[in-house]
């Protein structure tokens, strides 16, 4: 057998067993439901003894001119999962309307300026997470910087939720994250097949999308890897959860941004309480497990509501009682 057609062969025979690895792996209703009482062990008590940050200082890298709400529902959405402060690092252009949508938030017009790398790194030691990427635009120079943020943080151990722009850019640089166990990636169904392209130099199995994600996983170093859809496919590279948490049809923008958000304080939450409360589970996974259920359950609650008129801020209002619901029975 000529080497070329050998190589395919053995590709295709790996692919088998992988996929019925990973099949074997797949989630079934009633480890959704151990897996929601994971998340819950790993929610801190509310007490009157601690202070103010104690639950959460969360930091949102996004917000260019053309778009403010993504990087707006990204951090309120942390601040309503229960962090107790939700900054925004910004082009200048995006501060003064984020600044105006909300007086919870604390926005810094840097991200556009010549010092932005130093000028978020000032921060970064006050901060449990990063969430990069929400409104952040294709700009160069804004992506350069969001480089070297990523870079600085990487260097403090932060753990980051990379979402929208920001998967762009790792698409372009998988180094930039290759291998760090305090990543996760949030893609939607466009970001996974770019990122999976760049990563495995091939187009994305659609008859497999646990195989799929199990092994983008894989490839960037075990990087716990959020797949948006249907139903939400998470895997560490080990382990593949599945949460399918009864949403709605409607589709309106900024849904993938409520998830980030939450899934900032969650992985600081889960990190937190460490792998003693995640029984032996990946904090990581349990904590986009919450993130991707609680989005889901905004998205039900809201429509129910609402309808076809369902907006993100719609689901936002949501976040309490859909918090409640799943978390604190
Ligand atoms: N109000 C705002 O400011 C918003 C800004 N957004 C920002 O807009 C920028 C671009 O984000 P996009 O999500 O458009 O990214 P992309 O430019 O990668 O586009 C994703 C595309 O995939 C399509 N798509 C999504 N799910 C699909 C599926 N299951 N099958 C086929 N196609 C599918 C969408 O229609 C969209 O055109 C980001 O910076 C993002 O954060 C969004 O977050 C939405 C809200
Ligand atoms: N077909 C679907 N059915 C049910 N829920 C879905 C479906 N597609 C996506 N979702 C849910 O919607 C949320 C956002 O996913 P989506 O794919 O819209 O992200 P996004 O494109 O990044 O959103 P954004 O507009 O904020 O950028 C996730 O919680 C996901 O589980
Ligand atoms: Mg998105």
């Amino acid at each position: 057998m000529a080497l070329g057609s050998r190589c395919g062969a053995i590709r295709a025979c790996r692919r088998v067993l992988e996929r019925a690895f990973s099949l074997h792996k797949v989630h079934s209703v009633k480890d959704m439901e151990n897996t929601l009482q994971l998340v819950r062990n790993i929610i801190p008590p509310l007490s009157s003894t601690k202070h103010k940050g104690q639950d959460g200082r969360i930091g949102v890298v996004g917000g260019c001119q053309e778009y403010t709400g993504a990087p707006y529902f990204a951090a309120i959405s942390a601040l309503k999962v229960g962090a107790d402060l939700s900054h925004v690092f910004c082009a200048s252009a995006a501060a003064p309307v984020i600044k105006a949508y909300s007086p919870e938030l604390i926005v810094h017009p840097v991200l556009d300026s010549p010092n932005a790398v130093h000028e978020v790194e000032k921060w970064l030691p006050r901060l449990h997470a990063l969430v990069v990427g929400p409104g952040l635009g294709r700009d160069d120079a804004l992506l350069r910087n969001v480089q070297g943020i990523l870079e600085a943080s990487k260097a403090r151990d932060i753990p980051v939720v990379i979402d929208a722009d920001g998967l762009w850019l790792v698409a372009q640089q998988p180094a930039l994250i290759q291998g760090y166990q305090k990543a996760v990636l949030t893609p939607n169904h466009m970001e996974f097949s770019r990122l999976y392209d760049a990563v495995l130099r091939g187009p994305v199995d659609s008859d497999d999308r646990h195989g799929s994600v199990l092994r983008l996983s894989r490839a960037l170093g075990n990087v716990t890897v959020v797949q948006k859809g249907e139903r939400d496919i998470l895997s560490n590279g080990q382990q593949v959860l599945v949460c399918s948490q009864e949403g709605s049809s409607r589709r309106c923008g900024g849904q993938g941004d409520l998830l980030s958000g939450s899934l900032g304080v969650l992985v600081h939450w889960a990190l937190l309480a460490g792998p003693e409360k995640t029984n032996g589970s990946s904090p990581l996974l349990v904590a986009a497990f919450g993130a991707c259920s609680l989005t889901r359950q905004c998205n039900h609650q809201a429509f129910q509501k609402h309808g076809r008129s369902t907006t993100t801020s719609d689901m936002i209002a949501e976040v309490g009682a859909a918090f409640s619901k799943l978390f604190e029975t």
